[in-house]
């Protein structure tokens, strides 16, 4: 019926590239299908382009000319965590050892391939040679390097093929394996040197990181408000698979673990059955409840927040400031969904002021998506431009340009240089990463400073499994 027998994480091979895809003639028809599906996955499933686009074309305006460009960018599409990947696992065999033939949106799962197929696999990026099959579009790998082509599009004259740049990495190895794939990506014709930088603790705020280093983050501090939210839709979910299959007994943790599944074997292997499983009405739900509990946990509804991103923004303003007179005109760095979430919520390009509420699902009054933000491989670009002799910042993220609110007067609705650093300095006020993380109780690293000593320090950190 089901696979291999597989009921522990061990039992599944640990030998990476030995597994080889099993093709069924109905993927090429299967795979690319579910697009639609993919904004409702609290951004664990494949990219996609911001969803609002206005419309600002991302090139300098006419007669305006790129002076800088910086890159934040999300690693790619990859497997679960080991903890994500456990639960899975376990809801898998739940299902694979019902005695009976399955029924309605589960029938899939008579003749069906478990998407995890190598322990190792798990934390990493999905690759061409660890997915599913040959013909999956949302490999990681190719995310990155097709990242790298558009990066070159706008921005390749920032690129000095004459002097070495530096791409950064936090040492997490899918997010070192992104940057290695975007400069891959970038091709022959450029000299780039990746360096890692540490993303343990102890790295403090010399980090791409800060999350990492933030001892005083509470993942739970606002759990009372996000566990209001309904969980109707989860028990309507298993109230309908049980229906459909007699004595299944799926719970709502098993419905909700569903939707992980879905998105993570999209990114393995194109397509994924299970996300058939879902009314939209109860995709909307699942992330309406994500982007309740990132935005009290990582977002704008916890007041430290701010100053967890103002390490990286702190960081982003000085390099705009020194643009004459730094060697690089172009700096990448990679990092986690949480930290550019924290990033973004200190800029404050999505915060409108406004808490969430558990109370209700907002469709009219809600700037704040997760998986809009932070998709895998998710990208915000800071341009600086001059137009004539004046100059001018905006931002750009997941391929679209989003103003700041209030100061878009500038070319493309960008933000007047001198106007951007006092809305910079207001943002950033009274805001203090290495104090409000309680950081000296990890390392004594009280700045940033990779960006401008990696020639001398060479950044090499170890790779982490995280
Ligand atoms: C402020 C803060 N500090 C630490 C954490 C924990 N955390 C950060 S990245 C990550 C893995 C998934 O990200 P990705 O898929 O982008 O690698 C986890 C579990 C947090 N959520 N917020």
């Amino acid at each position: 019926m089901v696979g291999a027998a597989i009921f522990l994480l061990g039992a599944i091979p640990a030998c990476l590239g030995a597994v080889l895809p099993k093709n069924k003639p109905d993927d090429m028809h299967l795979v690319g299908t579910q697009k639609d599906i993919i904004p409702y996955l609290a951004g664990a499933g494949p990219y996609f382009s911001y969803p609002v686009n206005y419309g600002i074309p991302i090139e300098a305006p006419d007669q305006c000319e790129f002076r800088q460009v910086q890159l934040i960018g999300r690693h790619g599409e990859r497997y679960p965590t080991t903890n994500s990947g456990k639960k899975l696992l376990k809801l898998y065999n739940t299902l694979r050892k019902y005695p009976n033939k399955f029924n309605g949106s589960l029938e899939f799962m008579n003749d069906y391939e478990f998407f995890i197929r190598d322990q190792n696999d798990l934390q990493m990026e999905t690759t061409l040679s660890n997915s599913v099959n040959f013909v999956n579009p949302y490999t990681g790998q190719a995310d990155a390097t097709a990242h790298a082509r558009k990066f070159l599009v706008y921005y390749n004259e920032l690129l000095n093929a004459a002097e070495q740049t530096a791409v950064f990495a936090a040492s997490s190895e899918r997010v070192h394996d992104t940057a290695q794939y975007f400069i891959e990506g970038l091709g022959d014709n450029y000299n780039m040197t990746l360096q890692t930088v540490s993303e343990e603790p102890s790295a403090g705020a010399n980090t791409i990181s800060a999350g990492n280093s933030c001892p005083a983050w509470d993942e739970d501090l606002y759990s009372n408000i996000t566990d209001a939210y309904t969980t109707k839709y989860l028990e309507d979910i298993a109230y309908r698979l049980n229906g459909e299959n007699p004595g299944l007994n799926l719970s709502s943790s098993d419905a909700y673990n569903m939707f992980a599944w879905c998105a993570y074997e999209l990114n393995a292997r194109g397509y994924s059955e299970i996300c058939d499983v879902f009314k939209k009405e109860e995709l909307i739900h699942y992330s309406y409840y994500n982007d309740l509990t990132s935005f009290y946990q990582d977002g704008p509804g916890y007041p430290m927040i701010k100053a967890a991103g103002s390490n990286l923004f702190n960081a982003s303003v000085a390099l705009l400031q020194q643009s004459e007179s730094l060697p690089q005109r172009a700096y990448i760095a990679f990092t986690h969904d949480t930290d550019i979430l924290n990033y973004l919520v200190t800029i404050g390009l999505f915060d409108d002021g406004k808490m969430l509420s558990a109370n209700s699902t907002p469709f009219r009054e809600q700037a704040f998506h997760r998986s809009w933000q932070v998709p895998q491989g998710a990208r915000v670009y800071t341009q600086k431009y001059t137009c004539g002799n004046d100059s001018y910042v905006r931002y750009v993220v997941n391929d679209a340009v989003i103003p700041i609110e209030t100061c878009s007067s500038g070319p493309g609705f960008s933000c007047p240089e001198k106007e951007f650093y006092a809305y910079a300095t207001e943002r950033l006020q009274g805001q203090n990463f290495f104090q409000a993380c309680n950081t000296s109780s990890v390392s004594n690293v009280t700045d940033l400073t990779f960006f401008w000593d990696w020639e001398e320090k060479h950044y090499n950190a170890t790779l982490l499994k995280q």
